[in-house]
């Protein structure tokens, strides 16, 4: 039987294409996507479904949920699978944030492209195919949100951009791609952590993400404060540990209480309690920071932001960063 997949565009390059006259490339009718339909129909019964036409910096959390309300109508509606076509800067973070609300059973892929339509090499037909041919194949259901990508699937919780220009960007730091697409074949290579699902609602606190830098003090913290900002998420140094300079401002923050999440900026290995110096995981760990481990800071704050629009309780937001 023939599978039907709703692809849901909101805009990005894949949406795009380049002015010969200025180089500079922008958002075209997103009708034009149609025209991959007959290449797709190949695969399953595509209907496309035109809901945003933004480049993906302009795309904020609430976008988010408005993308995973349009999933979840076209799944609760019983199509088989649905790929959202985004713009691959903040493609991870829609990803996750529709890994983290949706609980359906029926493939969900997120894809873009990194050169626009009328580029050479465009890649944008290719990731579209090969997300169709992923959300109508049976193995591909019950995974949680993939990412599509040259030829690669990944997981929402894994992936990230890793390069500006090159259609290899996504990758899964430490672990490899989930499965790979050929002309012959897709093939899962292993299987996916599975996470807790949150509410289906929409984010109601706004989350700081604080990268730390060697020398940097609490005024960024003090500032998050004074915007009464629900939560922050601190994107650590190594094994997860700070500047002293920053702990006056942190100890104010946890005695609000504002909940503090700490993931490291290596993006591989763990954040843990194994310094015992001024500002090390050890005295973290005891001021109650939540370690937070196998997401990036950008997938932290928008998981935070999910949680702490279920519970604003210290144990219980502890227990959602476990996995
Ligand atoms: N390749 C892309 O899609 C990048 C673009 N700036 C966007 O995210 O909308």
């Amino acid at each position: 039987m023939n599978k039907k997949v709703i692809v849901i565009t909101t805009g990005g390059t894949i949406a795009m294409s380049q002015n010969l006259e200025s180089q500079g490339v922008k958002l075209q009718d997103p009708l034009a996507l149609q025209s991959a339909l007959p290449l797709l129909n190949q695969y399953a019964h595509v209907e496309m479904d035109h809901l945003f036409n933004m480049p993906s910096p302009h795309i904020t959390p609430f976008h988010m949920f408005q993308i995973a309300e349009r999933v979840k109508n076209h799944l609760d509606r019983g199509a088989d699978g649905v790929v959202v076509t985004h713009g691959t800067d903040t493609l991870e973070e829609t990803a996750y944030f529709l890994h983290l609300v949706l609980d359906h059973e029926q493939p969900v892929i997120v894809t873009g492209a990194m050169r626009s339509s009328n580029e050479l090499g465009a890649d944008g037909p290719v990731n579209m195919v090969n997300s169709v041919r992923v959300a109508a194949h049976e193995q591909a259901q019950g995974r949680g949100v993939l990412v599509v990508f040259n030829d690669e699937i990944h997981t929402a919780r894994d992936v990230t951009k890793t390069h500006t220009s090159n259609v290899a960007t996504f990758q899964s730091p430490g672990l490899g791609p989930v499965g790979l697409v050929t002309k012959k074949e897709i093939r899962f290579l292993r299987n996916s952590v599975k996470e807790p699902r949150f509410s289906f609602k929409p984010p109601e606190h706004e989350v700081a993400l604080i990268k730390v830098v060697a020398g940097l003090d609490d005024s960024l913290i003090t500032w998050a404060m004074d915007r009464r900002i629900g939560g922050i998420v601190l994107e650590g140094l190594g094994q997860g540990n700070i500047p002293p300079a920053m702990l006056p401002g942190l100890k104010k923050a946890l005695a609000k209480p504002i909940p503090v999440v700490l993931v490291s900026r290596c993006f591989n290995g763990f954040v843990q309690d194994t310094y015992e110096y001024e500002g090390g995981g050890k005295q973290l760990k005891e001021l109650g920071l939540i370690f937070s481990n196998g997401i990036n800071g950008q997938k932290a704050r928008i998981k935070l932001m999910l949680a702490l629009s279920m519970t604003q309780d210290a144990t219980e937001l502890q227990n959602y960063f476990q996995f």
